[in-house]
Order: structure tokens, then C-alpha cells, then sequence
């Protein structure tokens, strides 16, 4: 694919939510004003923010899971086509991948390896999955459990692990990286970065702008629902400092890159 070609513009977007107070319709909200980004091939786009700023919402606005009492504004385009909702439903999970916030998109009923396994081609599922679970520092026997039975820190390791797939041209990352070990971060870095140089956009939202900024190339920043800032990560600074240059650099050369010396079988 052709870097630089924009795969996701996000244009004025504007949500508000009808509330409902026993059964009546009480008041309307509206978090989301007028957020606008876009993201090209190649990219990584961190997108940061306070809690409550928008970021989640932008997500689901643009995967199409917004709860039935939203009403969502404005214009998504995606490879330079409008995002309908019937196909955010045909793309996701496919050339539009997700990785969620919250550990309950798990399937409590399924064993782990199942849940990685959905969505590989089935004469590769069994492999795929091995090469995965290696990869994200999960034990074989760790495949055979429900989710209920891993870490907070596995879990992520597990949702990152069903993101990963054939063909991405869209990466959704929600908060991929809090409270997990530093070889699974490096991994998990290391896996946006090679979506996006394999010509996939990648949105990465999360708090953690340090780590975020040893891979990102551009930052947005969101408040109150709209878009404050779209800066290269090289230029981004918080109360005048330059976080790449003071921090992200020592921070990737202090964090493991050989992938789970610790974690292999014996
Ligand atoms: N279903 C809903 N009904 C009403 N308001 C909602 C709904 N979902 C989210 N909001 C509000 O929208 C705002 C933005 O929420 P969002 O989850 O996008 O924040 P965020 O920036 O991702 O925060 P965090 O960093 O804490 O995850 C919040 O004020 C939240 O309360």
C-alpha cells in the first residue's frame, strides 16, 4: 500500500447521548463538539487527552459500536469513502482491527486460544495461534483457560494477540499497554510500528504519551470533545518540554527487545 495515502479522516465529528431517568426521557448530553483527525498509511497517530476528553467515543464512533442512545454528526471516511455503519460491521475484525479498552471483550465462555484463533484462516489457525502466544509471552498451557482464570496483564496480552491479522489496514488501539510487563510492551509497540510499516494507519490512544512517543509520528489532543493539537511527535511538548527528546528516547533503549527470554517453556 502507498504510505502517505490517507486512510482515516474523521471530520467534525459530534456525538450526544438522549439519557433516560426511569423509563422518561430526562436530557441530552454532548461530549463529543467537533473532533476532527486524520491518519495516512505508515502512520501512527497517538491520541491523548484527559480522562473524559472524547477518546473512547472517537474509537467506537469510527468501529461502530456507539451505544442506541447516541446520535453521532459529522463525517468518517475511510480510504477515501464514507464509513457506513453496515461497513464498520463488514470491517471489523477484518481490514479494520480493534483492540479495546476494557478486558471485557473477552469472551468469558471461550478458552483463550479459541478467542486468538477467531478470524485466522483455518488451515493456519493452529499455527498462527502458537506464533502468537509466543510472541505475547503466553504460555501454551495459558491457552486452555477462560478468561477469568489470567491476569489483568495476560488478558491484554490476549486481546492484543486477536488484533493481530492479515491484511489490517486500520488499527484501533484503546488503551493497549496499562500495567503490563516491559517485554509485552516492547512487543506490543513493536507490533503497531510493524502495522503501520506493513502501510496500515494506527490510532493509538492512551495516557501513557511517553511510551506512546518511541513510536508514534504525530500526537492529537483532545478536551472536552474536540480537537485541540495535531503535532509530529518529534515537536510534541508538555509545559515546554520536549517529551521525545527528554524521555521516549532513554525509555525505548531501556526496554527489552529480545521477546520473552523469560517467559519460553523449559
Ligand atoms: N453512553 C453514554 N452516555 C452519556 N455520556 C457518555 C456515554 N459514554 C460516554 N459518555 C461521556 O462521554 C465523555 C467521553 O467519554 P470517553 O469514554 O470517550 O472518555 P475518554 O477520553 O476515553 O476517557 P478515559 O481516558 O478515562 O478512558 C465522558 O464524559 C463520558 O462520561
Amino acid at each position: 500500500m502507498k504510505k502517505d495515502k490517507q486512510i482515516l479522516s474523521v471530520k467534525n465529528l459530534n456525538i450526544s447521548f438522549t439519557q433516560y431517568y426511569k423509563g422518561l426521557r430526562a436530557k441530552r448530553v454532548n461530549p463529543i463538539k467537533s473532533l476532527s483527525v486524520t491518519i495516512n498509511a505508515g502512520e501512527i497517530m497517538a491520541v491523548i487527552g484527559a480522562s473524559g476528553s472524547g477518546k473512547s467515543l472517537l474509537a467506537h464512533a469510527i468501529l461502530g459500536i456507539l451505544p442506541n442512545n447516541a446520535t453521532c454528526g459529522g463525517d468518517i471516511i475511510y480510504c477515501g469513502e464514507p464509513l457506513t455503519e453496515e461497513r464498520k460491521i463488514q470491517l471489523r475484525g477484518k481490514e479494520i482491527s480493534f483492540i479495546p479498552q476494557s478486558v471485557n471483550y473477552l469472551d468469558p465462555l471461550m478458552r483463550v486460544s479459541e478467542q486468538v484463533k477467531i478470524g485466522l484462516p483455518k488451515k493456519e489457525a493452529d499455527k498462527k495461534q502458537k506464533e502468537l502466544f509466543l510472541r505475547y509471552g503466553l504460555k501454551e498451557k495459558d491457552g486452555a483457560l477462560y478468561p477469568f482464570q489470567l491476569s489483568g496483564g495476560m488478558l491484554r496480552r490476549v486481546l492484543f494477540a486477536t488484533s493481530v491479522r492479515d491484511n489490517i489496514k486500520l488499527v484501533i488501539a484503546d488503551e493497549p499497554t496499562p500495567g503490563i510487563h516491559p517485554e509485552a510492551l516492547s512487543a506490543m509497540l513493536n507490533q503497531l510500528r510493524t502495522f503501520a510499516d506493513d502501510g496500515a494507519a494506527v490510532m493509538l490512544i492512551t495516557h501513557d504519551i511517553v511510551s506512546a512517543l518511541t513510536v508514534c509520528d504525530r500526537v492529537t489532543v483532545l478536551k472536552d470533545g474536540q480537537t485541540i493539537e495535531t503535532t509530529m511527535a518529534e515537536n510534541f511538548s508538555l509545559d515546554g518540554r520536549n517529551l521525545k527528546h527528554e524521555y521516549s528516547r532513554a525509555l525505548w533503549n531501556a526496554l527489552p527487545q529480545n521477546s520473552f527470554s523469560i517467559y519460553k517453556e523449559v
